[in-house]
């Protein structure tokens, strides 16, 4: 039956979740396929740089259309998250002269608390629901992924408005997880975004990162299929330290944890064609729909 099946229609829409021009999401939903799991994405950048977008998880979303590689109603959608960005030296702006609303000024917690207003957005709008998803994360975009399951306002189940969906599955992708761990290995080269994302304060950096959660990831996530780790050895941004510890406290909290290092090229190609992403997305889709 080679001309059965038409080739499903994609509608692309941006939508605002908040004020800032940051505050958006874009969706990519296949309305003929309800029923099967949407693909979150977090993209990085390090908190501040304002070239990557959530329009950088568009390859991905090409690929996994085009490759054929999805079984039928196996994703009711996409989705990629744009959140409030801390200042970037190289992009400078001037707030006398630049509406309030598109101020790149943001400081931990507001990232997170973005994914989080997204999330809900996406669950009200879109009926991307408890464990009906699948969240990726690229980079510190897999730093926020580990931070939902962190934050206790993530899980108010008490209070209909604030509780936020927690995935099936997690996948972070050439993450960071260690916020000091990674800036000492790196001599100090990375105080300057991490000040600008997260102040200078080094307990708040310890506070803030996922290998020293002080709860239980599984405890937080209960619901939990499985988390995938993934990094590539020729990224010369993140080193290994970073999935390793990360793999370690996930295991060592009882998750279904799988970590791969087979990933290829540097930080930013393995979201750069979306062959990379698109493949992990294909291998945790067939994992949890076991
Ligand atoms: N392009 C970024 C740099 C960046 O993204 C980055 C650099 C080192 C380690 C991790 C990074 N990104 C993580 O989201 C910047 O302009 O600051």
């Amino acid at each position: 039956m080679a001309s059965a099946e038409p080739t499903p229609t994609i509608q692309y829409v941006s939508q605002q979740y908040g004020d800032n021009v940051l505050q958006q999401v874009g969706i990519w939903e296949m309305p003929q396929q309800r029923g099967g799991y949407w693909i979150v994405y977090i993209h990085g950048g390090a908190w501040r740089d304002p070239k990557i977008t959530h329009l950088t998880f568009l390859p991905t979303v090409d690929q996994l259309l085009s490759a054929g590689r999805l079984p039928p109603n196996s994703i009711a959608g996409f989705a990629s998250i744009d959140y409030r960005l801390s200042p970037h030296p190289d992009h400078p702006q001037d707030p006398a002269a630049t509406p309030t609303s598109e101020l790149r000024q943001a400081r931990h917690p507001d990232h997170i608390r973005d994914v989080q207003a997204a999330l809900r957005f996406l669950s009200r709008e879109h009926g991307v629901k408890e464990d009906k998803y699948i969240l990726v994360g690229h980079s510190a975009g897999a730093t926020l992924a580990m931070q939902l399951l962190m934050d206790p306002s993530s899980r108010a189940p008490e209070r209909a408005e604030e509780h936020v969906p927690l995935p099936a599955a997690i996948v972070g992708v050439s993450g960071i997880y260690d916020l000091v761990g990674l800036d000492e290995r790196h001599d100090g080269n990375y105080t300057g975004f991490i000040t600008s994302a997260f102040g200078s304060d080094r307990k708040i950096w310890d506070v803030a990162s996922p290998v020293n959660f002080t709860g239980n990831f599984q405890t937080n996530w209960p619901n939990a299929k499985l988390a995938v780790l993934a990094w590539s050895r020729e990224d010369t941004l993140i080193d290994e330290p970073e999935i390793d510890k990360m793999a370690a406290k996930l295991i060592k909290d009882r998750l279904n944890v799988s970590v791969t290092k087979s990933l290829t090229g540097e930080h930013d190609d393995v979201w750069g064609s979306g062959q990379q992403l698109a493949r992990l997305i294909v291998l945790t889709l067939a994992q949890i729909r076991e």
